[in-house]
C-alpha cells in the first residue's frame, strides 16, 4: 500500500480520537506531510517506542499503541509464568490515554493489568513489574524529549529494558499486526469489571518506598543536619516520590520550582526537560539563590534522571555533571558503607564505557571492583542479574551512566532517579554535617587522585543522508585509524566492533587512549541522530584540564565534518 492509501484509509476510519481525525483533514492534499506520517512505521527496538505525537504510521496515537501493546501480548502467551503485565505513565500529553489503551489490549488478549491509578516513574514501573512477578512492564514515555514527543519502553520480567531477543519477536509480531483492525481491543471499563485489570496496590507502593529506603547509607543522619533544598520535577512525575522519600528520610526544608511543581506534559518552562541541559535547570537555579539553599536537583519527567546544581564557598551555584556526581555517589556509598560496617564482600560497582576513569580510582581506592558495560542502562541491569543468579545479589553497590543515571540497590533495573535524589541529599547532609560539602569532598576527590576533566561534545547528522554519514565517518576512522590527535600518540585504540578483544557484545564505539592519559571515544548515539565524543584530560588544574580538552576537540573535529 503507498502512504496516500494508508492515508486514505485513516481518514476514511473512526480513529476515536478527535484529534487525529482533525490532523488528516488538515493535511489533506499535503504531500510531504501526508509522506512523513505514513511512508514508514515506528520501529519498536529494545528501548520500545519514541515519536511525534499525531496521526499516521510514524507517530504516536492510540492506534501504534495497541499495534505495538498486540506485539507485548503476543509475546507474553509464548511465556510461562503469571500472564501480568505492568503499567506506568508519565506526565506527558496522552500518557494515561496510552496506558489505558495498552491495558485494553492485554485485557481483551486474556493477560492481566497492574496498572498505577496516578502517574508513576520508571523506578516504580521497574519495581511493580518484579513485585507482581509479572513477564513484563510498559511505561508510557518520551523520557526528557520535548513536548511534542511521547513513547513507550518495554520491560523484560527482572524490570529491566526488554532484551534485544524479546524486543525481536515483539516486532516480528507488530509487522503482523495491521495497525487500525490488527490489535484486539477490550474496552477499560469491562476490563476492569472482568477483573483483568487492576490497580497496583498500596502494598506495592509502600515496598517500593520502602526498598529505596533501605538504600541510606547513613540511616537518619538527614533529620538533623538542617539541608535547605530545591527541587523541581520539571512537570514530570517526580513530585510524589522524590518528596515522599525526602521526608521520610527527614529532610523537611524543601522549596519546590513553583511552576515546575505539578505534572504538565506541555512542559512550558522548559522546552526540552532533560536535566542534562542548562535551561532545564535554569528555573531551579533562579529559587536555589533566592533561598540560599545547599541543593538544587531536577528530576527528568519519568525520574530516571536527575540533575544537580550545589553551593560553592562563594554562595554561587556550580552544576554537577553525570560524572562527577557517578563519582561523589560512589565515594560516598564506599566511605559509608566502610564506616558503618555495611559494605559487603567482594563489593561490585558498575559503569559504562563512556563514563569516567575518575570512577576507577575510586573504586580502586576502596577495593571495589568496577565492572565496565556498554551504554544503555540495560547492562547495568544485566550485571545485578548475573549476581543475583550466583546468589550474590548484596554484591551490587552502585550503577552509573555519565547520561545523569543512578541506581544503588537490586530491587528495581533501571536508573532510579529516587533513591538518587535521596542519596545525593543524605550525602550533601553528610557533608554539612561535618562542616563540608559537595564542593569541598569533590574538589578533595581531585586532590586525591588527579585533576579529571569530562566533556561530551556531539555532532548532528539528521535525516537519512546523516545516517550514511555517520557509518562513512566510523568505517573512516576504522580504515585509516588515527595515529595522534594534536601531537599526542594514540597509545592503544580499543574497538568494541570486536568482541573477542573487549569481552563485550558487538557495539559501534572506538576509544583512544593518549600517551598523556587522556582518552577519547566516539560513538553512534543509540537515541539521536549524532555522533557523540566523550573526552577525559588531566591538568594540573581545571584550567589547563579545559584547554587540553578544546585543543583534542579541535583536533577531531575536522575528522567528524
Ligand atoms: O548516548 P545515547 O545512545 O543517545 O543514550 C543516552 C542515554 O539514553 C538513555 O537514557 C539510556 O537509558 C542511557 O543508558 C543512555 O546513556
Amino acid at each position: 500500500m503507498t502512504y496516500q492509501e494508508e492515508y486514505k484509509r485513516w481518514a476514511a476510519a473512526d480513529l476515536q480520537d478527535f484529534d487525529l481525525n482533525r490532523e488528516l483533514r488538515e493535511i489533506a492534499g499535503d504531500d510531504e506531510a501526508i509522506r512523513d506520517r505514513f511512508a514508514v512505521a515506528l520501529t519498536f527496538g529494545t528501548a520500545g517506542l519514541r515519536g511525534v505525537l499525531g496521526a499516521g504510521t510514524n507517530r504516536m496515537n492510540i492506534w501504534v499503541v495497541r499495534q505495538a501493546t498486540q506485539g507485548v501480548a503476543d509475546w507474553v502467551k509464548t511465556q510461562a509464568g503469571t500472564q501480568t503485565v505492568a503499567i506506568s505513565y508519565d506526565s506527558r500529553l496522552k500518557g494515561w490515554t496510552f496506558a489505558r489503551e495498552a491495558a485494553g489490549v492485554l485485557a481483551a488478549n486474556g493477560i492481566h493489568v497492574r496498572l498505577y491509578d496516578e502517574l508513576m516513574p520508571v523506578p516504580a514501573l521497574s519495581f511493580a513489574t518484579r513485585y507482581y512477578h509479572c513477564n513484563a512492564g510498559i511505561m508510557i514515555t518520551a523520557s526528557h524529549n520535548p513536548a511534542q514527543y511521547n513513547g513507550y519502553k518495554a520491560y523484560g520480567p527482572d524490570g529491566c529494558q526488554m532484551t534485544d531477543d524479546a524486543a525481536a519477536v515483539v516486532y516480528e509480531s507488530i509487522q503482523k499486526t495491521d495497525v487500525l483492525t490488527g490489535a484486539r481491543h477490550m474496552g477499560f471499563a469491562e476490563g476492569v469489571e472482568k477483573g483483568l485489570i487492576q490497580f497496583v496496590g498500596e502494598d506495592c507502593r509502600d515496598a517500593f518506598y520502602r526498598a529505596v529506603e533501605s538504600c541510606q547509607v547513613r540511616p537518619g543522619l538527614a533529620k538533623s543536619a538542617g539541608l535547605k533544598l530545591v527541587y523541581s520535577p520539571l512537570n514530570g512525575t517526580g513530585l510524589v516520590p522524590v518528596t515522599r522519600v525526602l521526608k521520610d528520610i527527614g529532610i523537611t526544608d524543601i522549596s519546590i520550582v513553583p511552576e515546575q511543581e505539578y505534572p504538565n506534559g506541555y512542559f512550558t518552562t522548559c522546552s526540552y526537560p532533560n536535566p542534562e541541559i542548562f535551561d532545564a535547570l535554569a528555573r531551579g537555579l533562579e529559587l536555589a539563590k533566592e533561598k540560599d539553599a545547599d541543593l538544587m536537583l531536577a528530576t527528568d519527567p519519568d525520574a530516571d534522571r536527575v540533575g544537580i546544581a550545589m553551593k560553592c564557598a562563594d554562595g554561587s551555584y556550580e552544576l554537577v555533571s553525570g560524572n562527577e556526581m557517578g563519582v561523589l555517589l560512589l565515594d560516598y556509598i564506599c566511605q559509608g558503607r566502610a564506616e558503618k560496617g555495611t559494605m559487603p564482600e567482594k563489593p561490585v560497582a558498575v559503569m559504562s564505557i563512556v563514563s569516567t576513569p575518575l570512577a576507577d580510582k575510586v573504586a580502586e581506592h576502596y577495593g571495589v571492583e568496577l565492572r565496565h558495560v556498554l551504554t544503555g542502562f540495560k547492562w547495568i541491569g544485566d550485571q545485578i542479574a548475573r549476581l543475583e543468579a550466583a546468589g550474590e545479589t548484596e554484591r551490587f553497590l552502585f550503577g552509573f551512566e555519565e547520561s545523569y543515571g543512578y541506581l544503588a540497590g537490586s530491587y528495581v533495573r533501571d536508573k532510579d532517579a529516587v533513591v538518587a535524589s535521596m542519596l545525593i541529599c543524605e550525602m550533601a547532609a553528610y557533608y554539612r554535617s561535618i562542616g563540608s560539602s559537595l564542593k569541598e569532598r569533590m574538589e578533595e576527590i581531585y586532590r586525591q587522585y588527579g585533576r579529571y576533566y569530562n566533556k561530551v561534545e556531539s555532532f548532528s547528522f539528521p535525516g537519512l543522508s546523516g545516517m550514511d554519514r555517520m557509518k562513512e565517518i566510523m568505517s573512516g576512522l576504522r580504515q585509516n585509524p588515527p595515529q595522534q590527535f594534536a601531537g599526542k600518540t594514540v597509545k592503544k585504540a580499543i574497538d568494541y566492533a570486536e568482541p573477542d578483544k573487549t569481552g563485550l557484545p558487538k557495539a559501534n564505539v572506538l576509544i583512544y587512549m593518549l600517551d598523556d592519559g587522556a582518552s577519547v571515544v566516539v560513538r553512534p548515539s543509540g537515541t539521536e541522530p549524532k555522533i557523540k565524543t566523550y573526552f577525559t584530560t588531566l591538568g594540573q588544574d581545571l584550567d589547563e584540564a579545559k584547554k587540553e580538552q578544546e585543543v583534542l576537540a579541535a583536533a577531531i573535529k575536522p575528522l567528524l565534518a
